[in-house]
């Protein structure tokens, strides 16, 4: 599965331009949200996650993270309401993480890292796949969930627990019955914008929903995520860390924020 891209210093965000020119475009993805500078909307809708923990299908180490994939010929598990408009299928969740827990979030918050950052990807039904979705300005939701050091989160446990079936790049297992409305913080606030995916293509189809409350994860889970590699079986190991991008040029967007 080589990308032609990677995390490292040869291959890194920072060269990502150089076969991706979008990497420079207006509406990248990740930003650093500065609390006080998003606006309050209260034209914003709550939001609406309504998941159906049978199109849990698979479990999959894609080479720069690993993705637990679902079944989405239906409208059972969908995202409404928040800045969006229609009805949004979830397509995938994954995760971004560091090598310590002193970083690893994609977006940051007034500057602050968290140890990891949990993308729960979506696709627009006026659209008829994900793959035509994903070019679109308003083509893909993503949900980001930040995960804070703290006490060890069980609703995490599944998922970390099949990891070391899928250690190597390329490897995957089913993974069934699983309701990723679980992996949700107790309150939906959430800042939004209009951003783009956060890996090559850099595609400009994200309308981003971050939620405000992060979820609970320990040490010792952080440290299962770290046991992945970005490699394949049989080649020169490489430990899946550091598999964020930094956050890029805000160019005039604004950031709403769903809460006074
Ligand atoms: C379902 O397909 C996806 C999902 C996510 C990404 C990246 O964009 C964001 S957001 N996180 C990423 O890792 C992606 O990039 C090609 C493709
Ligand atoms: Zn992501």
């Amino acid at each position: 599965m080589s990308h032609g891209w990677g995390y490292g210093p040869s291959d890194g965000p920072d060269k990502w331009a150089e076969n991706f020119p979008l990497a420079n475009g207006p509406r990248q993805s990740p930003i650093n949200i500065v609390t006080k500078e998003a606006q309050y909307d209260p034209s914003l809708k709550r939001l609406k996650l309504q998941y159906d923990p049978s199109n849990a299908r698979g479990i999959l180490n894609n080479g720069h993270s690993f993705q637990v994939d679902f079944v989405d010929d239906t409208d059972s598990s969908t995202l409404t309401g928040g800045p969006i408009s229609g009805t949004y299928r979830l397509k995938q969740f994954h995760f971004h993480w560091g090598g310590s827990d002193d970083r690893g979030s994609e977006h940051t918050i007034n500057s602050v890292k968290f140890p990891c950052e949990l993308h729960l990807v979506h696709w627009n039904t006026k659209y008829p796949s994900f793959g035509e979705s994903a070019d679109k300005p308003d083509g893909l939701a993503v949900v980001g969930i930040f995960l804070k050091i703290g006490a060890a989160n069980p609703r995490l446990q599944k998922v970390l627990d099949a990891l070391d079936s899928i250690k190597t790049k390329g490897k995957q297992t089913t993974f069934s019955n699983f309701d990723a409305r679980t992996l949700l913080p107790g309150s939906l606030d959430y800042w939004t914008y209009d951003g783009s995916l956060t890996t090559p293509p850099l595609l400009e189809s994200v309308t981003w929903i971050v939620l405000r409350e992060p979820i609970s994860v320990s040490p010792a889970q952080m440290a299962k995520f770290r046991n992945l590699l970005f490699t394949g079986e049989g080649e020169a190991a490489c430990c899946m860390v550091d598999n964020f991008r930094p956050p890029q040029l805000l160019k005039g967007r604004q950031v709403r924020a769903s809460f006074k």
